[in-house]
């Protein structure tokens, strides 16, 4: 569909990005080919994902964006297969993840949920070289990785021997992403990662995931509900209605520039007086001003011409 990675709606006071994308390391494209899940239960119950058919290119962000229980979570969590899906395919670089087994799958695969889930009877460090340890990598060149990442996620060296009920909650979120990065998977799947922190502290942890990704050019899917969160953060951003259906997909400044009908100008909050987002050309790009004008985001002008 033409879109350019690297379009996502930055931090107005953050560094541009453009123009600098890292070589991949080993990133993964996902596709979805028509993929349909329903849940066990009543006849006639909706499915929870119906055919949805998406390519996610290697290195870039992908937002699902969408109310709660519209499907995100289930079309993430059949990514690593612990949901099945009723029928379609998932390829990774042109590989079903049916093929071989799913635990293999899932360790090759980094996840952060809400609630970090880290093992709260392990230490910090332990935590995160569980799953290199767990695909054969040494004790000490699992722990020198798990120490590179805590520096890279700001978390200070004597975290490595508390344990998950010692830390703060934004501490806990760092050394999720850390653990789900220790493997050096070529996707990561991100459930409401940072749904649960405050509003300065989830910044912060955006900044760094942006900053992390900057290095590392992981395929994400990210899942929220959170529009801005969904602007800041995403390459590109599908927005969902019930069923996993796309109601419209694009970069934020193109959802934002041009929403494809009500559902989504309501949903980004394009029709509400107390929260109107605009966009604005300033020297040197676009920003995105918030109802009393103060730019929450600029738009990454080279990749928008990609675009
Ligand atoms: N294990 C399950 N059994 C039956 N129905 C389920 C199950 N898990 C999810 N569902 C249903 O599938 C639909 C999609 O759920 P899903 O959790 O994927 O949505 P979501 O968009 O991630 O929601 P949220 O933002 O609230 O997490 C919902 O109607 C939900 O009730």
């Amino acid at each position: 569909m033409g879109l350019g990675t690297g379009t996502r709606i930055t931090d107005a006071s953050a560094p541009a990005t453009a123009g600098s994308r890292p070589a991949m390391t080993g990133a993964s494209t996902i596709e979805f080919s028509d993929v349909t899940k329903r849940y066990p239960g009543p006849a006639g119950n909706g499915a929870a994902v119906d055919s949805f058919s998406a390519v996610l290119p290697a290195g870039s962000i992908t937002v699902l964006l969408g109310s709660s229980g519209c499907g995100k979570t289930t079309l993430l969590r059949m990514v690593n297969r612990m949901v099945e899906p009723t029928a379609g395919r998932i390829l990774l670089d042109g590989e079903d993840v049916q093929d071989g087994s799913p635990v293999a799958l899932r360790r090759s695969i980094g996840y952060v949920m809400q609630n970090a889930g880290l093992l709260p009877h392990r230490r910090v460090l332990d935590n995160i070289t569980l799953v290199p340890r767990l695909n054969g990598t040494g004790r000490s060149a699992a722990r020198a990785r798990a120490r590179e990442l805590m520096d890279m996620l700001g978390l200070a060296e004597d975290l490595a021997d508390r344990y998950p009920g010692q830390l703060s909650g934004g501490q806990a979120q760092r050394v999720g992403v850390a653990r789900a990065l220790a493997a050096d998977p070529g996707v990561l799947l991100m459930d409401e990662p940072f749904g649960a922190v405050d509003p300065l502290v989830r910044r912060d942890l955006q900044r760094e995931l942006l900053r992390i990704q900057g290095e590392l050019a992981k395929t994400i899917i990210f899942v929220t509900h959170d529009v801005d969160e969904a602007l800041m953060l995403g390459d590109e951003i599908i927005l969902l209605r019930e069923g996993a259906q796309i109601a419209q997909r694009g970069t934020g400044a193109q959802l934002l520039a041009d929403p494809a009908d009500d559902f989504v100008a309501r949903f980004l909050g394009l029709d509400d007086a107390d929260r109107v987002l605009r966009l604005a050309d300033v020297a040197g790009g676009r920003v995105v001003l918030d109802r009393v004008g103060r730019a929450i985001g600029r738009i990454d002008a080279d990749a928008e011409m990609r675009s």
